[in-house]
């Protein structure tokens, strides 16, 4: 059983936070956001609570918690705040934890330090959250690549929104990596929705299966 996962994307905005508190449920895990950029709206740990059905507890407070809705390296800068690396250490649990990036793998924490160099040094299994709508094959490429050229395991991609069978299929088929699932667009939008489309469009033992 997979104990920690770490759920990136390949852009911000695409539905990681939906997909981990979807994942963190079904998992009856943890949820960790290490850096949140951004406290004006709904933060990301909080949609996770209020979507995922977790009771009370499982989501860990965030390290850095930073004003402006920017890359957190620009969003730190304006609030004199410095993010250090070896702050973003992962809790060690006895159960499922989900953690959530910000943003994609590329994206800076310092003017030295990008998440994807944090998920090199954590050496966690990766869920490569993508979309399904035109963009996509580049972008999703892209992120696979960057992932292998550091020995980082990607668990494979979910894709996010509505089915486009053989957009999904070129990136399997390039990328090499397996399809866990889809994600659609959900309206309403509530944890029982959320449940319910997490269900039947995962195969949880894809995830969850190997270690
Ligand atoms: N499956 C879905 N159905 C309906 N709305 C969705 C779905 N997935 C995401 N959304 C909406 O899209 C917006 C962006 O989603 P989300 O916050 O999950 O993106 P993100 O990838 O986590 O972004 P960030 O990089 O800021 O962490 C939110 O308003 C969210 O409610
Ligand atoms: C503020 C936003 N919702 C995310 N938390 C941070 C996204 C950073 C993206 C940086 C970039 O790739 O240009
Ligand atoms: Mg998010």
């Amino acid at each position: 059983m997979t104990k920690r996962i770490v759920v990136t994307g390949t852009d911000t905005g695409i539905g990681k936070t939906v997909f981990s508190a979807g994942l963190a449920g079904l998992l009856d895990g943890f949820y960790w956001k290490p850096v949140q950029s951004g406290l004006d709206e709904e933060t990301d740990s909080e949609v996770v609570a209020r979507l995922s059905g977790l009771p009370d507890g499982r989501v860990l407070p965030e390290v850095y918690r930073l004003t402006m809705p920017l890359s957190p390296h620009r969003s730190a800068e304006i609030d004199g705040v410095a993010i250090e690396a070896d702050d973003l250490s992962f809790p060690v649990l006895p159960t499922p934890l989900v953690i959530e990036g910000a943003g994609g793998l590329m994206v800076p924490l310092n003017r030295q330090t990008r998440f994807i160099d944090i998920f090199e040094q954590w050496r966690l299994p990766v869920i490569l959250c993508a979309r399904t709508a035109l963009g996509t094959i580049n972008h999703t490429l892209l992120s696979i690549e960057a992932l292998r050229a550091r020995s980082i395991p990607l668990i494979g991609i979910a894709f996010m929104g509505e089915e486009v069978a053989d957009t999904q299929r070129t990136i399997v088929e390039f990328g090499g990596v397996p399809q866990l699932g889809r994600l659609p667009h959900l309206g309403p939008l509530t944890g029982e929705t959320l449940r319910d489309a997490m269900i039947s469009g995962f195969d949880l033992a894809m995830i969850a299966g190997g270690d």
